[in-house]
């Protein structure tokens, strides 16, 4: 018997689970051509020696929105978001072509000064990456690289970017205290407080909540959802239910290639692309 569903079967089915997402979230459906585009991919191929791990993407980032990047594991997702602070010029097989505009200049022109590129564009890693130092120490070390040296502005930056990062009723007692000795949830929420504090306008998360249970998950997608009035947010994510729940903007990826883009809500409930679908619907592979 022929078990392939039909298109009508397919549409319920892609309707069911998301009507499940969205319920109760306050969704809406957005339109790219009204926003002010922040991070512009034109033609992006990237390789890995032999291996082309990124297929001539094209798309458009938001600003002050979020926008979720999914696909299967392998997919390029982290590789692309690696793109847009230049993390991957660290991998010396690693090599590109086409480009990238971050608020309309090349950040891959020879003359772009890279560490001022990654503190315009910050990153939080799957993994709580705090310093072995303490908290405060932590939140100011940006600062403190910058040269800045009074007590005054050191603490009123630790203490806005600690609220900011939804941490500061939790650790305002204990600043001096090692980073390590916070939970998994309060780490990450430390490192997005070091991020933040200095003012970067892009932030780039890579899996963000994946290590953390699921009260230290709820925490970083509340935090996501406040953080997006001040910062374009980028994040890879495994999880179909955080992507509907937090972004925006989806981009679904497979092979290395960009096959749909669009407001997180089309894109879930009324996909253009049948592979997307099967993806979303939990069909693929
Ligand atoms: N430093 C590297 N050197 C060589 N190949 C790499 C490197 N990093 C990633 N790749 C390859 O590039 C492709 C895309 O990997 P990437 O980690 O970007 O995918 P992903 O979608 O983020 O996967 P996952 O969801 O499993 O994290 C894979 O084939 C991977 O093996």
């Amino acid at each position: 018997m022929d078990e392939t569903p039909t298109m009508t079967e397919q549409n319920s089915a892609t309707q069911g689970l998301a009507a499940g997402l969205f319920e109760n979230s306050g969704a809406k459906r957005l339109n790219l051509e009204d926003e002010t585009i922040t991070l512009e991919v034109d033609h992006l191929n990237l390789f890995y020696g032999e291996e082309q791990a990124l297929k001539d993407i094209s798309l458009k980032i938001p600003k002050h929105r979020v926008t979720a990047f999914i696909g299967p594991s392998g997919c390029g997702k982290s590789t692309l978001l690696r793109c847009f602070n230049r993390m991957n010029d660290l991998v010396d097989s690693c090599r590109i072509e086409g480009s990238i505009r971050l608020d309309g200049k090349d950040i891959y022109e020879r003359k772009v000064d890279v560490a001022e590129l990654r503190r315009r564009v910050g990153m939080v890693f799957q993994k709580p990456n705090p310093f072995p130092k303490s908290i405060y120490e932590n939140v100011a070390y940006g600062l403190r690289l910058q040269g800045v040296r009074e007590r005054k502005v050191l603490d009123e930056v630790v203490e806005r970017s600690l609220k900011a990062a939804a941490l500061w009723d939790e650790v305002k007692d204990r600043l001096n205290q090692n980073a390590f000795g916070l939970s998994g949830g309060q780490q990450q929420r430390l490192v997005i407080a070091r991020a933040i504090a200095i003012e970067p306008e892009v932030i780039l998360l890579d899996e963000p909540a994946s290590a953390l249970d699921p009260i230290s998950t709820a925490k970083i997608e509340e935090l996501i959802y406040e953080l997006k009035d001040r910062y374009t947010i980028l994040i890879v994510t495994h999880n179909m239910q955080q992507a509907a729940r937090v972004s925006d903007y989806t981009a679904y990826m497979y092979l290395g290639e960009l096959i749909e883009f669009g407001d997180t809500m089309s894109l879930f409930t009324n996909p253009a692309q049948k592979a997307t679908e099967d993806y979303i619907t939990g069909r693929y592979g």
